[in-house]
């Protein structure tokens, strides 16, 4: 995947593919193009060369609510929340449930549903609101940390990206996030996961991939690599960093290659 801003050159080939059910942790230093390469795949920014592959097939998503309807979904960095909504109407936004009969018809929302269903997937992830009917602009950062999260729990059906979705988290809603990541991965959705936390990523995620100045440099399973190889990785300290085998689990569903 190649990206420009200016004369920045943000993405020079990265690529990576990540299966279903797999948890794949994206990592690298501060300006490696991690959440460029996740905003290019979601659909926020279009590429200037490359190509983005889902269950194989080609797709140019038109923008983030093209790639949702694809079964696409991302928690972003900055969380793209509606501040003055609830936290109810954060989690439905622009997927309101209404009402039925000719209330449906008519397109009146169905509040008391959306917010018993709110109460429930905050629950999920261990966050307790006192109050769904508050703004989220009066929440804190944890609390509207994990209203991004279980709106894209909510929804993903084959991929999620989550940029950095526990930064803000207490210690316990951040192993509840975790479990969460690697309960939707069982459920066979794909889940790529950007994390400056290496404890973290190396408890939850089945692969590492490491990108550097753009690119990706090295590739790792989880269970066969140690903090300090990844740090090495990240920051070219180690020498030819290894391309480790990826044990691939079935057929890619997302693909960012390198462009022509
Ligand atoms: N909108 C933009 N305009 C100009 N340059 C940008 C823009 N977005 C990103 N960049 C540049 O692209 C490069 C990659 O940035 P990106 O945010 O993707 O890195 P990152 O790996 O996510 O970093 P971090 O860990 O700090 O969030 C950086 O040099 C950054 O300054």
């Amino acid at each position: 995947m190649v990206k420009r801003f200016g004369h920045v050159q943000a993405l020079q080939g990265a690529d990576f593919t990540a299966c279903p059910g797999e948890v794949v942790a994206l990592i690298g230093d501060n300006g490696a193009g991690k959440s460029t390469l996740v905003n290019v795949l979601s659909g926020v920014l279009a590429p200037d060369g490359g190509e983005v592959r889902l269950e194989g097939v080609p797709v140019r998503f038109s923008g983030p609510m093209d790639a949702q309807r694809h079964g696409v979904e991302t928690v972003y960095q900055d969380l793209s929340l509606a501040p003055d909504l609830d936290a109810a109407a954060n989690l439905y936004l622009g997927r309101e449930m209404l009402r039925g009969g000719v209330w449906g018809r008519l397109g009146v929302l169905d509040r008391p549903a959306m917010r018993r269903e709110a109460v429930r997937a905050f629950a999920e992830l261990g966050v307790e609101l006192k109050d769904v009917t508050a703004p989220v602009t009066t929440l804190s950062g944890g609390q509207r940390q994990s209203v991004a999260v279980a709106r894209a729990v909510a929804f993903a059906n084959k991929v999620i990206f989550m940029d950095e979705p526990t930064a803000a988290l207490g210690v316990v809603q951040r192993s509840r996030v975790l479990e969460t990541v690697r309960r939707v991965a069982d459920r066979g959705i794909c889940v790529v996961l950007i994390s400056h936390n290496m404890p973290e990523v190396l408890s939850v995620a089945d692969r590492v991939e490491v990108l550097r100045l753009g690119r990706r440099v090295a590739s790792f399973t989880a269970a066969d690599t140690t903090i300090e190889e990844l740090v090495g990785a990240m920051t070219g300290s180690l020498d030819g960093p290894p391309q480790h085998d990826t044990a691939r689990t079935g057929p890619a569903v997302t693909e960012a290659e390198e462009g022509r």
